[in-house]
């Protein structure tokens, strides 16, 4: 690093949190932070571009604890000073944990909530009414507090930012965000991060920022190919399981990976395909309990498992994203029993992820880089595959066209082996594949939601059980749905497993 660089003792950060930057072990600002914390600290509303992985949430983080750290020297009383809406649960987790890592060494003068989970209004009420200097939330959740009058901002607020602004309409949120904006006073310090800079950001923009500094970092929104290395192999549907299979087997593809398929059926197919040959995956969806999804990447993290395969289901069940090639907006509802504010392609920091597989072709351009940019963070290498079949190659030159920028040469180089090689590898495919059949697609999905949610000690709630008279475990596993799962607690062994509303229940058709 450059010795013209701006370091963090030179920010005029308060000691706590200095402490605290010590202990996450970074010796320097990445670039976001080196530009965007004096500039915060001086008061100026900013508007940043700075691609994935590259610290954007410290960019906003430190000044903001430095401002409240400040202000608590004169004022006392107790107030939510600070806003940060995002799109979605996983996010907001992650957000609020970073919050807490930097206010280790004060975390009585600055008190964090996240309210972006799935708790019932009325159970985060009391949180929310013990006035947290700093709220995380996606904007639906902090609307419908402040229309429960479980909080108040407008006399408080200091300042607001809007993380993932680029994402935050395609979410769904427009509409709620203009119904906060508007309830909000106009005068705070205002932050809006991103990792493009879409029509969505700009109209953003306009609303929320005042004579904005824009900082736009990195022409490219991907590392360059000395950090990055990002291949294309053209495979068929059929031939995917063969390829993944090979990849893993003969360790072209080491450490920790993330594979990205496009539908929750699929994920489960591939996990239980891998399975056959011992090479154990976790899976990551939108059925699943956000408390279950922030654990598994926690996990993930914390190095149990090696391979995740995660559904990016966003830009499949509600493209009101710019799809490749159509570019329509639409409104398509998603399924029944999917989270709408699920998305861990999007922003979620997974720890050094080696590589990205996109066994599922992206949908979008942005889906892509978004994908991509869960490996090679903060300064680390990573390498990204990316399959396609012939008909996707079309999405492949779109994608190659808004990464290339005035490069000429293309972002994804092909993989350097054909698949003719691999076809020793095929008959045992094949028997493999054989055994991974529908029902037993269905009975993983399910085994895996109970599981989740029996892990997750939050969701638990005892209760007498009818047919038992014993204990049962009444699990709320989504919006408006429930599952009732019964338990013996003598045998500690399900007993069965019953829809409490039938038409809503997210595992009907799995039942
Ligand atoms: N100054 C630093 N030194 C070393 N590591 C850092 C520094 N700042 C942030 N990091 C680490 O870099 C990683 C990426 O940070 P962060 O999630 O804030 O990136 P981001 O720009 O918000 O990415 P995305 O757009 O994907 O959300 C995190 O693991 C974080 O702990």
């Amino acid at each position: 690093m450059a010795a013209d660089r701006l370091r963090f003792h030179e920010m005029g950060l308060d000691n706590r949190l200095m402490k605290a930057l010590a202990d996450l072990g970074w010796a320097q600002p990445t670039l976001i932070q080196e530009k965007a914390i004096p500039l915060a600290l001086d008061g100026k509303d900013i508007l940043a571009r700075a691609r994935t992985g590259s610290g954007k949430t410290a960019a906003y983080a430190v000044p903001l604890i430095q401002r409240i750290l400040a202000s608590k020297e004169t004022v006392c009383e107790q107030a939510v000073r600070a806003l940060v809406l995002v799109p979605t649960k996983e996010l907001g987790h992650q957000v609020h944990t970073m919050f807490r890592q930097l206010t280790a060494y004060c975390a009585r003068d600055v008190r964090v909530a996240d309210i972006s989970g799935k708790a019932d209004l009325s159970a985060q009420r009391p949180i929310l009414m013990e006035k947290p200097d700093v709220v995380v939330g996606t904007p639906s959740r902090v609307l419908a507090h402040l229309a429960a009058r479980n909080v108040t901002l407008s006399a408080s607020l200091e300042a607001l930012v809007i993380d993932e602004a680029d994402l935050l309409f395609s979410f769904g949120f427009e509409s709620d965000l203009k119904g906060l904006l508007w309830l909000l006073r106009r005068i705070y310090q205002a932050f809006l991060m991103s990792a493009t800079l879409n029509e969505d950001v700009e109209a953003l923009k306009e609303l929320v920022l005042h004579n904005p500094v824009t900082l736009k970092l990195q022409g490219s929104q991907l590392p360059d190919s000395s950090q990055l290395q990002q291949y294309s192999i053209q495979c068929e549907e059929e031939d995917k399981f063969l390829l993944v299979y090979t990849l893993l087997k003969l360790g072209l593809v080491r450490s920790k990976t993330l594979v990205f398929v496009d539908a929750v059926d699929r994920c489960y197919r591939l996990k239980l395909f891998l399975e056959q040959f011992s090479i154990p995956a976790c899976v990551l969806n939108s059925e699943l309990p956000v408390q279950s999804r922030c654990h598994i990447i926690m996990q993930f993290n914390q190095g149990f498992y090696n391979y995740i395969i995660a559904t990016d289901e966003h830009t499949v069940a509600d493209p009101t994203v710019t799809v490749l090639q159509g570019k329509k907006r639409g409104t398509a509802s998603r399924g029944r029993g999917k989270d709408e504010e699920y998305g861990v392609s999007r922003g979620v920091d997974f720890h050094n992820v080696s590589n990205v597989i996109n066994f599922d072709f992206p949908k979008t351009v942005e889906s892509y880089i978004h994908r991509v940019g869960r490996t090679a963070r903060a300064g680390n290498p990573g390498t990204a595959l990316t399959f396609v079949s012939h008909t996707e190659l079309d999405l492949l030159a779109q994608i190659q066209d808004a990464l290339a920028g005035d490069n000429s040469e293309s972002a994804l180089k092909p993989y350097g082996f054909k698949m003719e090689e691999i076809e020793g590898f095929r008959y045992r495919c094949r028997d493999a594949m054989r055994s991974v059949t529908k029902q037993a697609i269905k009975e993983a999905r399910l085994k895996e939601i109970k599981q989740e949610l029996l892990n997750s000690e939050k969701l638990k709630v005892k209760a007498l059980c009818e047919p038992c008279g014993q204990g049962a475990l009444i699990t709320h596993l989504a919006r408006k749905l429930f599952l009732l799962l019964t338990f013996c607690e003598r045998s500690g062994v399900a007993l069965g497993c019953r829809r409490v509303t039938p038409d809503s229940c997210p595992a009907a058709d799995l039942l």
